[in-house]
């Protein structure tokens, strides 16, 4: 959460106004920079920085971003005309300049503030906040590998203005910046005196008060939600994972000739399989891999099955074989899990695999995906897994006959989720701050959506939002990412029996 306030405030010359110095950050490693900001009133109010973040907005001056309005038949000026000041607290000035001054309202960046009507905007600047407004407004799909936009110059302004024809030494500008949390502008006095410091700081002009005169001014705060958790973009992880992958793959081809080769069992017609399965046969097909899929029905026998895997097994061109879960009832999951190779268990189910997982100083020839896949996403994320068994941690596991799961998970830096039912995970379930990871992939009806259905997680993601600082989605979760570890098992599996380094 962030605190807004907003400081509308008119000066009146006749020193020139030079810049009041705001920044606004685009992401989470910017709003910590901007306290570096010299000379800038977030410098200035630095000191009473703390250890969370709010937003200070301070602004004075712009014209073009306010919306063109009308003077309904001369209603509005004749409003005007009886009383400015109600004029400008019913913010009719947006519309219609009062005494002179116009008002400015940027509700996605939360500042509003009053300047000399004849005043006009920065066009870089204006065209760039159209652009802004344009791209939100859109109903187009957001790309595939969104990289988050970060503004070129962290002192740059969103609104700058001046007279017309001046070449900007006469102007306003507003740059928004991140304050603590325990911000107040209210602490430097009431909204005259805040705005009398401000002018007296940007004019130079100390106690010279005859050169000026604040003639309106106003301080209001506003909550609004700029700390939410970050949203893990998974998609484009794993496509990251994806190209190195690749990368090593048509290495791999062009220096001995060969490629990596998946097998995949599938029993029976179950849809959720048959999706995951399409899905990991078209990133096999991204990266280079082959892949070999053989398909049984619901009711073949165990030996049938355990048939398919042996010859996977003796398959040269073979590295990985995974056999779909869950199976049939009447077959014996365990025996077939065993019936894999260990050299080939790219799932890493096979229980030595395991066994050496959970071992000290032993190594698996293979991690299972899921797991390999949220070590990968922390690591690269830069969470530090102290504590941890393999890693130093400190590892709870809450399971259906755990009493009071909400108050060891509320303890939990790091949130691995993998349930099976929808929401189950509450947003009180969960340490401020921390990581969240939601490998549930639980389908629930939709009728709005094509299929009927739509994908959920296992953590009530409206909630966890506003807790945690950062949380995987579902779907483009860690999903894709899980996916990337089977390739990568596969790469590994193919490159020990080619001893390629
Ligand atoms: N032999 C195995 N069987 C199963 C495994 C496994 O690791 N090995 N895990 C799960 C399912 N699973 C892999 O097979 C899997 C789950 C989810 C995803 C995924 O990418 N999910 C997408 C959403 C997909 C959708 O729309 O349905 C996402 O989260 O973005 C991939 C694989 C059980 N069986």
């Amino acid at each position: 959460m962030a605190l807004q306030h907003y400081l509308h405030l008119q000066a009146c010359k006749s020193a020139s106004l030079h810049r009041i110095y705001m920044t606004q950050s685009s992401d989470s490693n910017d709003r910590k920079e901007s306290f570096q900001q010299v000379g800038s009133p977030a410098v200035e109010f630095a000191p009473l920085a703390a250890t969370f973040r709010r937003r200070l907005l301070v602004g004075i001056g712009s014209a073009s971003l306010v919306a063109v309005g009308a003077n309904f038949g001369g209603i509005t000026s004749f409003l005007i005309g009886l009383s400015p000041e109600t004029g400008r607290n019913l913010k009719l000035d947006v519309l219609y300049p009062i005494g002179g001054y116009s008002r400015c309202i940027d509700t996605n960046e939360g500042f509003e503030f009053v300047y000399p009507a004849s005043w006009v905007g920065d066009q870089t600047l204006l065209y760039r906040a159209a652009k802004k407004t344009e791209f939100q407004r859109s109903l187009d799909p957001p790309p595939l590998n969104k990289v988050k936009s970060k503004k070129l110059n962290i002192n740059e302004p969103v609104v700058a203005f001046g007279p017309p024809g001046s070449s900007g030494e006469l102007n306003v500008s507003v740059i928004v910046s991140s304050v603590p949390l325990d911000f107040s502008i209210e602490a430097f006095g009431d909204a005259k005196q805040v705005g009398e410091s401000i002018v007296k700081k940007i004019t130079g002009s100390g106690g010279v008060k005859s050169q000026w005169e604040v003639v309106y001014s106003e301080c209001t705060s506003t909550r609004i939600s700029a700390d939410d958790a970050a949203i893990i973009n998974g998609k484009s992880i794993s496509q990251d994972i994806r190209s190195q992958i690749a990368d090593q793959v048509s290495k791999m081809k062009a220096s001995i000739g060969k490629s990596p080769g998946l097998a995949i069992v599938s029993v029976g017609k179950r849809r959720d399989s048959h999706t995951f399965i399409r899905i990991k046969l078209k990133a096999c097909d991204e990266v280079g891999i082959a892949t070999l899929i053989e398909e049984l029905p619901e009711n073949c026998t165990e030996h049938q099955l355990l048939n398919v895997v042996s010859g996977f097994n003796e398959n040269p061109l073979i590295h990985g074989i995974i056999v779909q879960l869950p199976l049939p009832q009447h077959v014996d999951e365990e025996k077939v899990i065993d019936s894999v190779s260990p050299e080939k268990d790219v799932d890493g189910f096979h229980p030595l695999n395991m066994g050496n997982l959970a071992m000290r100083g032993r190594e698996p020839l293979f991690i299972p995906c899921a797991s390999k896949g949220c070590i990968e996403l922390l690591l690269r994320s830069g969470v530090e897994i102290m504590g941890k068994k393999r890693h130093h941690a400190t590892v709870s596991t809450v399971h259906a006959f755990t009493t009071n799961p909400e108050k060891i998970t509320r303890e939990a830096d790091i949130v691995v989720s993998d349930v099976g039912i929808p929401n189950i995970v509450r947003g009180n379930w969960l340490k401020p701050g921390a990581f969240v990871i939601d490998t549930g992939t639980n389908r629930i009806k939709d009728p709005s959506s094509r299929n009927g259905y739509r994908v959920t997680g296992d953590v009530c993601f409206e909630e966890a939002t506003k807790v945690v600082s950062a949380i995987t989605p579902v779907p483009g979760g860690i999903g894709p990412i899980t996916i990337s570890m089977l390739l990568s098992n596969t790469l590994d599996s193919a490159k020990r029996a080619f001893r390629f380094p």
